[in-house]
């Protein structure tokens, strides 16, 4: 370890400190490390260093107060090289990631404010959800495979204006295609790719990464096509119109826009604004099953503040506090994203008094701020208590931080809010959610992966009649 680099287990040569972990699902590690080793630890993935950083203290520090020594990405993993460094999200810190972003934010913030509302749109699809549970009354469902949809065609839309059945065979492909990589990304195969760069041209099971990237790949790139002969420029009907009109008024500049950017770049969107959002809605309806008096009061609040109405709007949870608690509790405990998205220092600087190198691999435990002793009332239940005060009324600790911080906090972070606050309280609204009598215990220990996976449940929808 470099001088007055943070402390970790010792270093065996090839694999580093791999065998501390289990590469299945490493959290657990993660947090026995953390006790012998404090908020900031240093393991080695093989030969490359990388800086293990836990709780709001540590956090802040990085993230949010040296902001800039602490946005990089690594550029040498499984995922640069499936992804072919293009698109936003693991694009390094500079000038490329910060025009992208920059015009992500504000064509979806135009987006919402065009003909057509994000919040109508959103609404929309939420219809054909309730035609699924509607076939399903009377039975039970698996509902992965309608949240994985809903939530790709409220992106789809916005990115290219078409939703698809939920048997449509396309979008199947590539919903799957991108959970199998969710899964493929920190799973063992990846840190074996990660750590030793000699076995990255053999056949191993990491190339079913790049396959089903290709897939996805080739998707997009036909919409591009596609879009390319049916658009009227300076009319953009969506994200995909907006970026070619933007390609078309820089030309040649030398800027870091371009078409093979943007195929990547919607699928970047695709996928972070999927399975996030769809894990999270299974984690909700999972808690909501086994804690009937949390879905009851929801319903009771939902029902008085929307008394005389058609359909809820975002700004309803203005008034909601309780649903407003119960959503901000699902994501605590879902954890959705347990490592963030790996980050990498841009310069030599300091972390708590250790000194860290340029170009060191920073992993954020999410949990250890999302369930961090000292700031939660209940860190280790699930309780909408934690964030309402003693009047009942909403309030947001600044440990919870889900979408993390910083210069790189989630860049849907608006969307996905809106997705989680109009599905269920339109859902909760419709039907009672129960959970089948021949079901069992419930089982809340998520698959790990780059986004956590309640494991698959069956529920139960009756219509409720007070409505
Ligand atoms: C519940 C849903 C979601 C959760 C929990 C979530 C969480 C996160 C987290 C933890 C990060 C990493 C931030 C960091 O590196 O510090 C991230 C990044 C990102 N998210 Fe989300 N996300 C969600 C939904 C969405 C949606 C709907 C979109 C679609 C537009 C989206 C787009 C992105 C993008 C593009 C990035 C990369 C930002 C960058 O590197 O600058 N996310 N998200």
């Amino acid at each position: 370890r470099p001088k007055n680099f943070p402390p970790g287990p010792p270093i065996l040569p090839v694999v580093g400190n791999l065998l501390e972990l289990n590469l299945e699902n490493p959290l657990k590690d993660f947090e026995r490390l953390r006790t012998t080793y404090g908020d900031v630890y240093s393991l080695f993935i093989g030969r490359k260093a990388a800086v293990v950083i836990n709780g709001l203290e540590t956090v802040k520090e990085a993230i949010m107060t040296k902001a800039a020594d602490f946005a990089g990405r690594p550029q040498d993993l499984l995922v640069n090289d499936v992804t072919q460094r293009k698109g936003v999200i693991l694009a390094d810190y500079g000038s490329s990631w910060r025009e992208h972003r920059r015009f992500a934010l504000m064509t979806l913030r135009n987006f919402g404010l065009g003909k057509k509302s994000m919040e109508n749109r959103i609404l929309d699809e939420i219809q054909y959800t309730i035609k699924t549970l509607e076939k399903s009354i009377g039975s039970t469902l698996c509902p992965r495979v309608m949240f994985h949809n809903a939530a790709s065609n409220i992106i789809c839309q916005v990115l290219f204006g078409a939703r698809y059945e939920y048997d449509d065979q396309r979008i199947k492909v590539i919903v799957q295609c991108f959970t199998e990589n969710a899964k493929i990304a920190n799973g063992p195969w990846a840190m074996v790719y990660d750590s030793i760069p000699g076995v990255r041209h053999l056949p191993l099971p990491f190339g079913k990464a790049f396959e089903n990237y290709k897939t996805c790949q080739d998707f997009a790139f036909r919409l591009v096509n596609e879009h390319k002969k049916t658009r009227v420029p300076n009319e953009p009907r969506d994200f995909l119109d907006c970026y070619l009109d933007e390609l078309e008024k820089r030309g040649d500049d030398g800027s870091s826009f371009s078409e093979e950017q943007l195929t990547n770049y919607i699928l970047d969107l695709h996928f972070a604004g999927t399975d996030t959002t769809s894990n999270t809605l299974l984690t909700a309806f999972l808690y909501l099953m086994n804690y009937p008096h949390v879905q009851e009061r929801c319903q009771q609040e939902i029902d008085q503040e929307l008394q005389g109405k058609d359909q809820a709007t975002y700004d309803d949870r203005q008034n909601m506090p309780y649903v407003q608690a119960v959503i901000h509790e699902v994501q605590r405990v879902a954890n959705t994203v347990p490592l963030s998205v790996f980050h990498c220092t841009t310069k030599d600087t300091e972390l708590m008094g250790y000194s860290i190198p340029k170009g060191t691999m920073i992993i954020q435990n999410m949990a250890s701020v999302l369930r961090e002793e000292g700031q939660w009332k209940f860190p280790h239940e699930f309780n909408p208590e934690n964030f309402l005060n003693e009047e009942g009324e909403f309030v947001k600790p600044e440990a919870f931080m889900p979408f993390s911080a910083g210069p790189r906090v989630c860049l849907g972070e608006s969307l996905a809010r809106m997705e989680l606050f109009l599905i269920l309280v339109t859902l909760l609204r419709k039907y009672k959610f129960i959970w089948p009598e021949d079901a069992g215990e419930p089982d809340y220990t998520p698959v790990y992966g780059v986004t956590l996976t309640p494991k698959a449940y069956r529920m139960k929808v009756q219509p409720r009649t007070s409505n």
